[in-house]
């Protein structure tokens, strides 16, 4: 944009005059920050408000909102500094042609501090989301609540709370976090269904280091405390841990791309039809189970097996990898993906896991995409700190979120699927539509050494020293030779079909078209009570 006209050279009682002092309030707006602070904010490598708008959305698709609202304060001698914007730039746009609305926070201004107006332009994108029936994406990197406006601030936020949780399961809500995010102001992205993080320069945290030392005495740093890693890995509040800005919006992009616009639409699907010839790509599958039950494989290799194009977008990569979740394609349909993983674990279900799976289940149900369940899992994990810290209110989430899903539901078993952690992983009781086991399928209340431990302790006791391994090893066999198939279950219609590995593409394609005329619908109800 060229410089525009000096304000004294502007006579703004002519029509010209109006147009030139427009131009220069633009150029005032669209350049709030000061030329040190946006040099600084680059020296950090970290992008500006608008330039992180211009490589979301599609080119000159953006129109903003309230680019000349500013705050009205005067405490502190605020008055003496109203930028325009406010410190944060909002509007709609699209992305990939489809329409999105955006709010980007603006370090470079009052450090991308929420005061009111800040807030008030907040919500009005959101309230413009909601009743547009489109996505709103939040770009987060700010000191929080504005210190000089005091209750206004903390008022705003929590109106802006109020809309997330309002605009929950009705629009997606994905935040990027792409800088400091601190104090209660982490609640708004905690609420969103997708948060990402950039590696360095992004931290979430309730009370800074400073706040914990004089507390509790701990010594941490920011990256520690509330880095990206930290909430991809460890926490769990994040979805995805980018390497610089563009890869978070890269990820951002491909995200929309498996998602409706809204929970009335459906997800946007490329129209193609699938060959339903078993190749020799779908033959690999007869050959990835191990022989050997305690050996693991990884069920990416599964997964990728039956995804359009072997595409698997994983969502959490990095937090509960004991079981895998995120987005594909099946003949051009958005599917969402819940697996078991044997290489972390063996599989076992953990309050992590379960955690991280229910939310996704949910998530996938709110919008409209079918949920494609892939089990291998012995169990819940075991230990004293599983028990004391939740897993039986926080597993039975997973639970409540397939019992309550009304998407199409599509469930593989590859291999075991022992106790409890059978019923829990999308199985027919809970309302799949379709269960299909492979010939390795073990299902049964447990694997053969405990089961015999169990049933056969006195057996194995009364035999001689000798004999007692031998005993032990004949009654395994006979245990595994009665139970440890999928035949149990199939003679009760638990699952639908026991099949050939490499026709499990075939049978989900399959699958998949028929239940897209699915329609269930739960009992009337305010809301359920979901153990949180
Ligand atoms: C319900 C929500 C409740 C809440 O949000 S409670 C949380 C309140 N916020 C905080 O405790 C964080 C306060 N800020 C900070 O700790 C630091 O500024 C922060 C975020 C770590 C960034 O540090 P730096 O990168 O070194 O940047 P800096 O400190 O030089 O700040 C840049 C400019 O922004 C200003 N700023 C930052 N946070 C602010 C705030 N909350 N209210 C008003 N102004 C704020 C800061 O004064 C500085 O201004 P200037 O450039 O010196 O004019």
């Amino acid at each position: 944009m060229s410089e525009p006209e000096e304000p004294a050279t502007i006579d703004i009682h002519t029509t010209a005059g109006k147009l030139a002092d427009l131009q220069r309030r633009i150029h005032e707006a669209t350049h709030a920050g000061s030329e040190r602070a946006v040099e600084k904010q680059h020296a950090k490598g970290k992008l500006t408000a608008r330039e992180r708008i211009e490589l979301l959305l599609d080119e000159d698709s953006f129109v903003e909102f309230d680019e000349f609202a500013r705050h009205r304060s005067t405490d502190f001698g605020m008055e003496h500094n109203r930028p325009y914007g406010d410190g944060v730039v909002t509007g709609y746009g699209t992305v990939d042609g489809r329409p999105v609305a955006v709010f980007s926070q603006d370090f470079t201004v009052l450090g991308g501090s929420l005061g009111e107006v800040f807030g008030q332009k907040i919500m009005k994108v959101m309230d413009f989301a909601l009743k547009t029936g489109c996505p709103v994406i939040g770009i987060n990197d700010s000191g929080g609540a504005r210190i000089q406006e005091g209750v206004m601030a903390l008022g705003m936020y929590g109106e802006i709370f109020r809309r997330n949780t309002h605009a929950s399961g009705v629009i997606p809500q994905i935040s990027l976090v792409v800088g400091p995010c601190a104090g209660g102001a982490v609640y708004s992205p905690a609420i969103t269904d997708f948060t990402v993080m950039v590696d360095q320069t992004s931290h979430m945290f309730i009370t800074g280091p400073d706040v914990i030392k004089t507390v509790t005495g701990e010594d941490v740093g920011f990256e520690e405390l509330g880095g990206a890693r930290t909430h991809n890995a460890t926490s769990g509040v994040a979805h995805h841990m980018a390497g610089d800005e563009k890869d978070a919006i890269e990820y951002v992009k491909q995200l929309l791309s498996y998602l409706p616009s809204n929970n009335l639409s459906e997800p946007p699907a490329f129209p193609e039809q699938a060959d339903l010839t078993v190749t020799d790509e779908d033959r690999e599958l007869d050959t990835v189970v191990p022989d050997s039950a305690n050996q693991p494989y990884d069920m990416h290799t599964v997964i990728e097996h039956v995804l359009d194009d072997a595409e698997f977008f994983e969502t959490q990569a990095l937090f509960a990898p004991n079981i895998l979740t995120g987005f594909g394609r099946v003949e051009g349909h958005p599917v969402g993906i819940v697996a078991n993983q044997p290489l972390q674990f063996a599989g076992c279900l953990d309050i992590d896991a379960s955690e991280k799976a229910a939310r996704f289940v949910r998530t996938c149900d709110a919008f409209n995409v079918p949920v494609l369940t892939f089990v291998d899992v012995p169990g819940f994990l075991p230990g004293v700190g599983q028990e004391h810290e939740g897993i039986i209110r926080r597993g039975a989430k997973l639970i409540y979120a397939y019992a309550e899903a009304t998407v199409p539901l599509i469930t593989v078993i590859t291999r075991k699927a022992f106790g409890g952690a059978y019923d829990v992983m999308g199985s027919k009781h809970l309302g799949a539509d379709l269960n299909l086991a492979w010939p390795t399928a073990q299902i049964a209340v447990m694997g053969a050494q405990g089961a015999v431990n169990i049933l056969h302790r006195r057996t194995i006791a009364a035999a001689s020293d000798e004999e007692r391994e031998d005993v032990r090893a004949r009654l395994i066999q006979e245990y595994e030779d009665t139970l440890l198939n999928p035949y149990t279950a199939a003679e009760r219609g638990y699952v639908d079909a026991v099949i050939t590995p490499s026709d499990t593409r075939r049978h989900i394609v399959r699958g998949l078209r028929q239940l897209r005329t699915k329609r269930e619908s739960l009992p009337p109800k305010k809301h359920g009570n979901i153990p949180l």
